[in-house]
């Protein structure tokens, strides 16, 4: 097998302990492959190495970090043939929890070894393509703060929500979809691939991967009074279930503000824009998922 295993010592826990390159490393030895770990050395660093990893014949290209690497190394596989691994040791690791790959330890490197190949889909936020989900308003804000933190995981998302919250507004969007088009004012705005935004948060209860679809949710004004409420159903997958919450699934969608503010792709902060075209890439990325595994 040749393959490039891409660490991002910056991802989730890899800073303070950084033996999953070495596990890495140790598992390229014991299974003889033709293949080596690179660290990467700056953000967007992981689509080069990505890249060049394509370029020199590698058929599996391996992310060892969050979303961010995840989406970052996936983008250089968009329409190969090379297969995508996924060791998810993020704070928020959204697309390996949908797809069954948990376990950054023995399970997910078992799987590069066992796994099949799963195509799904890329989403595209513009230019920017997404695999997990992509969000404007209150999750945008989050994750343009969280990008700024030294110190991440999930206690650094929830320090990072409780700031933000205070000071938050909902926006007003109007959404142009197959049946026409929408006004609302949303607190929080998901254009969702997989169902779920990390650490089990369930933004899109039942989204496919491999549908050919995108689900924008729009989450209302989010106060004292409904804010229980909302994050129960939101992290035991019954968001849907809550009757301001709004709801539209398709392959296009057009999504106007009236000023430019920032977006996210899997949880990456990106250019502050107020048009958002939105569209997906059918079943263009082969990613490596536990054998036994149903991928919805
Ligand atoms: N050497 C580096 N130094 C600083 N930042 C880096 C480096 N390499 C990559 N990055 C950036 O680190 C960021 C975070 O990576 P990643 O998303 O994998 O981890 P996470 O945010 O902890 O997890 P999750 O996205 O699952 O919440 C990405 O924006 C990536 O571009």
């Amino acid at each position: 097998m040749k393959a490039r295993f891409i660490f991002n010592p910056h991802s989730g826990s890899n800073r303070r302990n950084p033996h999953l390159r070495d596990r890495a490393a140790a598992f390229i030895a014991e299974h003889g492959w033709d293949a080596r770990v690179v660290d990467t050395e700056r953000p967007r660093h992981a689509t080069e190495l990505a890249r060049r990893a394509v370029d020199e014949g590698c058929t599996l290209v391996v992310a060892i970090g969050g979303d961010g690497t995840m989406n970052e190394v996936a983008c250089a596989l968009i329409d190969t043939p090379v297969s995508f691994g996924l060791i998810p040791c993020g704070s928020g690791n959204g697309l390996g929890r949908h797809l069954g790959i948990r376990d950054p330890g023995r399970g997910a490197f078992r799987t590069l070894l066992t796994g099949r190949p799963v195509a799904i889909d890329t989403g595209m936020v513009n230019a920017d393509p997404f695999f997990c989900v992509a969000g404007l308003g209150f999750e945008a804000v989050i994750a343009s703060r969280f990008a700024t933190l030294t110190s991440r995981g999930f206690s650094g998302y929830l320090r990072t929500g409780v700031a933000a919250w205070r000071s938050h507004r909902p926006e007003h969007y109007t959404i142009h979809h197959a049946g026409g088009r929408d006004e609302v004012e949303a607190f929080t705005l998901a254009i969702s691939n997989s169902s779920q935004y990390g650490n089990n948060a369930y933004i899109a209860p039942g989204a496919s991967v491999h549908d050919g679809r995108l689900n924008v949710t729009a989450v209302p004004s989010v106060g004292l009074h409904n804010a229980v409420p909302l994050l129960w159903r939101l992290f035991n997958g019954s968001l849907y279930r809550t009757a301001s919450v709004r709801r539209w699934e398709g392959e296009r969608f057009v999504i106007e503000r009236a000023r430019p503010g920032w977006i996210h792709t899997d949880g990456e902060p990106r250019a502050e824009i107020s048009r958002l075209e939105i569209s997906v890439r059918p079943r263009s990325l082969r990613i490596v998922v536990p054998a036994g595994q149903a991928v919805t």
